[in-house]
Parts: C-alpha cells; structure tokens; sequence
C-alpha cells in the first residue's frame, strides 16, 4: 500500500517533470526550425545559416535557461530534465553547468566556425552513407565500426527516413533481443549563443564508449540531450528504436544519466531520494542498490539530507543508484570525479563488469583514462579523422 504511494508520487513528478520539460524548456522542440532552410545542405554557406537560423529564429530563453548553475540559473535547465532520474538527473543537469562545446560548430571548415560532421563517407550495408574512422576508434572490439556514422544532411525535415533507422521503432523487439542500441540520428542542436552539434551521428551498442573531447566540445550536453534533459532542435535519439523525444516515459525507463551535481529538492534525504528512484523503475531491486552503497561506503549517509553531502559522498550516492538500476543505457558523466582512491578502484571493477554485458550501452565522459575495457571511443576532438 505504502509502495502504491510511492509509485503514485513517482509517477505524479516524472509526468510534472516531463510537462514542464516540454512546455518550459527551450531549446526548440525537435522539428522547430522545419521549413525554414535550416536543414539540408552540405556547404559551408549552409551550415552558416543553419548556425545563425536556430538563434535567429528562436530567440527564446534558451541562454536564460542554460545558463550554468555557478552563474545562478533559474534551472530552467532543470526544468528539462528528465524524470528518471527526476531528481538525479535534473541535478546533474543543473550543476556541473560549465563549458559545453559545439563540436560542430568548431571543427574548422566554415567560416563562422560551424561545419557539419564529414568524415570519411562510405556506403554502409544498409545502403545509407556511414562515417568511417576516426571517430570510431574503438580498441577493437566488434562493432567499432557502427559506433558513429553520419547521414547525409539533404533530407532537412527528415521525413520518415530520418527516424528510428525506417521503422526501428517497429523492430524494437528484435533489438532488445540483440542487445540495445542508441541511434543518434542528423542531431542539431544549439544554444542560444551558439550551435553545438550539427548533423551529428552516433550509434551506440553494449560495451563501454569512451566519449572524448576537449573541454566545453559538447560530451555534457551530448549526454544532456540523450537522458533526454535537453531536447535537439532536429534530429533523433532513439534506444531500442524507442524514440526520446516521442516516448519520453518509455525511453528514460531504460536509460539513466548520472552526473555529479546536487538535485532538485536538496532537502530530500538521501534515502529518500533513492525510495523516489526506486519507485521510478519498477524493476529497480533496493538490495542492489543497497550492496552499492554499502561498497561505496556511503550506508551511514541515508539520513543525511542530500545538500550536506560531501562531493564525493554525492558522487557515491548517484553512482550506487546508476550501477544498480536496471536500465540499458547508462549516461555517466565524468563517473571518476571526486571519488577517493579506493572508489575509483572499485567502479573500475564495476565498469568491467557493465563493459562485459550484452545487455547495457555504458556511456561515459571522463578526462582521465578510464582504465577499463573501452570498446569504442567517441572523440569530440577529432569528426573527421579517417
Ligand atoms: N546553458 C548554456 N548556454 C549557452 N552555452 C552553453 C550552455 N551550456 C553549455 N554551453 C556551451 O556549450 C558548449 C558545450 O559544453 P559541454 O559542457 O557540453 O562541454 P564538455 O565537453 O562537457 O566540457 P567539459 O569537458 O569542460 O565538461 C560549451 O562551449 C559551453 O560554453
């Protein structure tokens, strides 16, 4: 009965979250921008005006909104965020504001600093143009090679051909069989200040992918938008061809981001915030969560509210919940800061374990060498090494 209560308030602030995420939240809805000319071409003079389009054409609160928390934002970025991790999630989103990056809009090429993500093209089995190379670095592993294609820019809206990979979400079951998958497809997506990534493509598969990138080169906002905390201008995320921006409840059920940040609601205790996640995905196990604590060393925080929490104590905390949920898609952002030696230990043995599985799609940023079995690498730095 007292779980049902649970469930109900769960359920009651991952809808709040989600309508404030849609009706609050800039940036633009994914198909804003439509049928202005900001979509297709493959020239530099094109991608100049997709640059200046989104912030010509949407003036809107997307600076206010995004504004990093150390320079005291509204959270409207919060506002964003997505509900499972409701709270978590919307912390991390807040916090680590900071630097994020336009990938697309600095690798060099066009003349206001936007370029598309070029690569080396080659037709991929499907018959659709795939990047080869260098973003897909991978150390080797089976599948490096679809971890990230690009699609040529030519069909702006989209169309049907720009989902879930014509009719992935049709094919979920047979995907889930095969392991999950995260299609990131003709991404856009930009601040109010400036564009961040332009027609990027990315294809995640199980295993850990290392994402890569000089400070402020988008890893933050890339994870952002594929929790689902922010939403792209155009383009598509889907995971198991479950479709972010049109199924939001049913994707963030199988993902999870975890960043570093205090959440919302800073007076929950922590044992409170973890029965609110618990009841956010039902198939969630409060054991495991609890063994994850308990190996952090974190137990004796339960009571604690969750804004006395040291750094890493927090760290610790979002990091038991992520590495005990049931999800297919982990979003770590930066998982090693703030953690003390023999944690970083131990989530580098949890890591080997995730990288192991068939089952979960590890995405994690981290400047330091992560040390673990890194099946493909995403390198921010680096869109057209062949
Ligand atoms: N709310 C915002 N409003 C405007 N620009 C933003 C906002 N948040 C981030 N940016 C910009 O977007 C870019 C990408 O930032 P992001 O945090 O994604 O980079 P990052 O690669 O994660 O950086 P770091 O390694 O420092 O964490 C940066 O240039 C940053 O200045």
């Amino acid at each position: 009965m007292a779980l049902a209560r649970v469930h109900a308030v769960a359920s009651f602030v991952l809808a709040a979250l989600l309508a404030q995420r849609e009706h609050g939240g800039p940036p633009a809805k994914p198909d804003a921008g439509r049928g202005r000319g900001r979509g297709a071409a493959v020239d530099a003079g094109a991608a100049r005006h997709r640059a200046r389009g989104p912030g010509a054409g949407h003036q809107r609160a997307d600076g206010a909104a995004h504004r990093p928390w150390r320079q005291g934002r509204a959270r409207a970025d919060r506002r964003a965020a997505p509900c499972h991790g409701g709270l978590a999630a919307a912390s991390a989103f807040g916090g680590t504001g900071g630097a994020r990056v336009c990938a697309a809009a600095r690798a060099a090429g066009a003349g206001d600093g936007v370029r598309r993500w070029p690569g080396a093209w080659r037709m991929g089995a499907s018959g659709r143009p795939r990047l080869s190379g260098a973003w897909l670095r991978g150390a080797g592993a089976a599948g490096g090679d679809s971890a990230l294609y690009g699609t040529r820019a030519g069909r702006p809206g989209g169309g049907a051909d720009s989902g879930v990979d014509g009719g992935g979400e049709r094919n979920m079951a047979v995907e889930q069989k095969d392991g999950p998958v995260l299609r990131i497809r003709d991404l856009h997506f930009h601040f109010d200040t400036r564009p961040v990534f332009v027609d990027f493509c990315a294809q995640i598969e199980p295993g850990i992918t290392w994402l890569r990138g000089a400070n402020g080169m988008g890893k933050t906002t890339l994870l952002k938008l594929v929790a689902g905390a922010l939403t792209a201008n155009r383009g598509t995320i889907a995971l198991d061809g479950i479709d972010c921006a049109a199924q939001p409840l049913a994707y963030r059920l199988a993902a999870f981001y975890c960043g570093g940040d205090l959440p919302d609601l800073p007076w929950l205790t922590v044992q409170e915030f973890l029965d609110l996640h618990l009841a956010l995905y039902p198939a969630a196990q409060a054991r495991l969560v609890e063994r994850q604590l308990d190996a952090f060393g974190v137990t004796g925080t339960l009571g604690q509210a969750l804004s006395t929490l040291s750094l890493g104590q927090h760290k610790k905390v979002q990091l038991s919940l992520a590495l005990a949920l049931p999800v297919r898609l982990l979003l770590l952002d930066e998982p090693f800061n703030g953690l003390d030696a023999a944690a970083v230990a131990y989530l580098r043995g949890q890591l080997a374990e995730l990288g192991a599985r068939q089952d979960v799609c590890v995405l994690l940023t981290s400047h330091l060498e992560p040390l673990v079995a890194v099946r493909r690498m995403l390198d921010l730095d680096r869109p057209q090494q062949a």
